[in-house]
């Protein structure tokens, strides 16, 4: 099928990838040229393990083509994906206007029929928003369908083609089977295409988001619970999680959630039921919560070092909002390093892949280690924010011998607390007891 994917950010390089490595022939369309150039010669533009290899691929078998043009990229598709922002406006409802631009772009430009497919995370009614904007231009035949993205940045190729279901909101039985077709592919038994109304399918999107937040969240008071009773949410956790009806998953608490669709996706929630004269009182919890959780382990640090920050050294374990990605947004690390910068303290931080992109942001705030071990050189403590897997297993003899203190304190319950005591180290973590040295 003649595909075209417009946006070519994290979503948007994804879906094209995945549906020219289906056979489709994809057309991917981006306002930012630089970005087209690089794609175009062969450059990947974000990290997302596995992506890579099929980028190469399906670039070098034709499948797969990179435009400025949008006039080209409406022309090519049978099938036209809308990837673009919907960043939060400054009411935290989400952000129209780049996909409402395109859409009326897109207008002057339809001849024959077309799909028009909302990928991006929209408010419930952006379809008829979307739908109204072309049709003011457009007299030839055309329908809107939601069909909103479930990837995980860091495991984003198997989500996409592996999903566990995919939702498709159109109410017309031509885009139904033209949608059908498309994602036949992709679906395995059991994992089902949902097909629904188009407002449904935009709220299933904030929802499931929502309420995995909501699981983070009731996770970290829960822990914070355990710290103040004595009992360890590792524990916790095993025995909640083990219920079938709870499950395993999102069940981690930590120094909060990041990333580009959580903080966003849950604020754009609350707005859309304020704007339906709804109080979503248990989301606004969640998002307080997850706000005080970024700086959980500010307290700790501080009363170790009785208030007194100022001058002190810190090496910083992890910048991407999560492992196996250079994605920084919304990164609670960002939090945690403003935090101690503003308490007088110098940091010097590590990250396997996200390092660029954090110097691009905050440039020399801070220091950039080569290496996880480099980075402890002279630091009074070693703070962990993103639970990389290389950051699991370290030499401790390493660690113990460069800081000035056997101290860590860690975001994201990476070590084990008796192992962390019988080494000889103070290991501060979320909701379980310290280990003390
Ligand atoms: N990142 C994720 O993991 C993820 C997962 C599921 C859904 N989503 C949703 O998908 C949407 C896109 O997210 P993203 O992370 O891919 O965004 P992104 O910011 O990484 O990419 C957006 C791309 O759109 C391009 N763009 C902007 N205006 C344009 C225009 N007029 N014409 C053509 N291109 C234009 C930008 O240059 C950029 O390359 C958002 O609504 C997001 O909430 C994101
Ligand atoms: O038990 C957990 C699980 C996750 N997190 C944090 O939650 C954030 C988000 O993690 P994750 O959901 O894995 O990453 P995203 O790539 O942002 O993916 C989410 O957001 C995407 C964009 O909407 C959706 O497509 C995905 O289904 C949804 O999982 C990260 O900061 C994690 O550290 C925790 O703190 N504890």
């Amino acid at each position: 099928m003649k595909i075209t994917v417009v946006g070519t950010g994290y979503v948007g390089l994804v879906t094209g990838t995945c549906f020219a490595e289906t056979g489709n022939d994809v057309v991917c369309v981006d306002i930012d040229i630089n970005k087209v150039n690089k794609l175009s010669g062969g450059q990947i533009t974000i990290y997302e393990p596995g992506l890579e290899k099929l980028f190469e691929r399906n670039l070098k078998e034709e499948r797969l083509h990179f435009t400025t043009n949008l006039a080209d990229g409406v022309k090519h598709g049978e099938v036209i994906f809308l990837a673009l922002p919907t960043p939060p406006g400054e009411d935290g409802s989400a952000d129209l206007s780049y996909i409402l631009r395109v859409a009326d772009e897109m207008g002057k430009l339809i001849t024959d029929y077309k799909v028009i497919v909302d990928k991006s995370t929209v408010p419930v009614g952006t379809a008829e928003k979307v739908q109204a904007a072309i049709a003011q231009h457009c007299k030839h035949p055309f329908d809107v369908v939601s069909n909103p993205e479930f990837l995980r940045e860091g495991v984003a190729v198997d989500d996409f083609m592996k999903p566990d279901r995919v939702v498709i909101g159109t109410r017309s039985e031509r885009a139904r089977k033209v949608m059908g077709d498309l994602f036949a592919p992709f679906v395995r038994q059991g994992n089902p295409i949902l097909f629904m109304d188009e407002k449904s399918a935009e709220l299933t999107k904030y929802a499931a988001n929502s309420f995995l937040a909501t699981k983070i969240s009731f996770m970290n008071e829960i822990a914070i619970l355990c710290e103040k009773l004595g009992a360890d949410v590792d524990m916790v956790r095993r025995g909640v999680g083990s219920d079938d009806r709870i499950g395993k998953r999102f069940l981690f608490p930590g120094i909060g959630y990041g990333g580009s669709c959580f903080p966003k996706d849950v604020q754009a929630l609350v707005k859309s039921s304020e704007d339906a004269d709804y109080e979503f009182k248990i989301l606004t919890a969640v998002m307080d919560v997850n706000e005080r959780q970024k700086l959980f382990l500010l307290p700790k640090i501080k009363a170790w070092f009785n208030d007194e920050l100022k001058g002190k050294h810190f090496a910083l374990w992890g910048l991407a909002f999560k492992p196996n990605t250079d994605d920084i947004r919304e990164a609670p690390a960002l939090y945690m390093i403003d935090a101690l910068l503003a308490a007088g303290a110098t940091v010097t931080v590590f990250d396997p892949e996200a390092m660029a992109n954090v110097q691009r942001v905050i440039g020399d705030k801070v220091t950039y280690a080569s290496s996880q071990y480099e980075c402890l050189a002279n630091a009074d403590a070693l703070v962990i924010a993103t639970e990389w897997s290389v950051f699991r297993t370290p030499d401790f003899e390493k660690i113990g011998a460069s800081l000035k203190n056997k101290l860590i304190f860690d975001g994201r319950n990476l070590f084990d607390v008796a192992r962390m005591a019988e080494l000889g180290f103070h290991y501060e973590s979320v909701g379980r007891a310290a280990a003390t040295n």
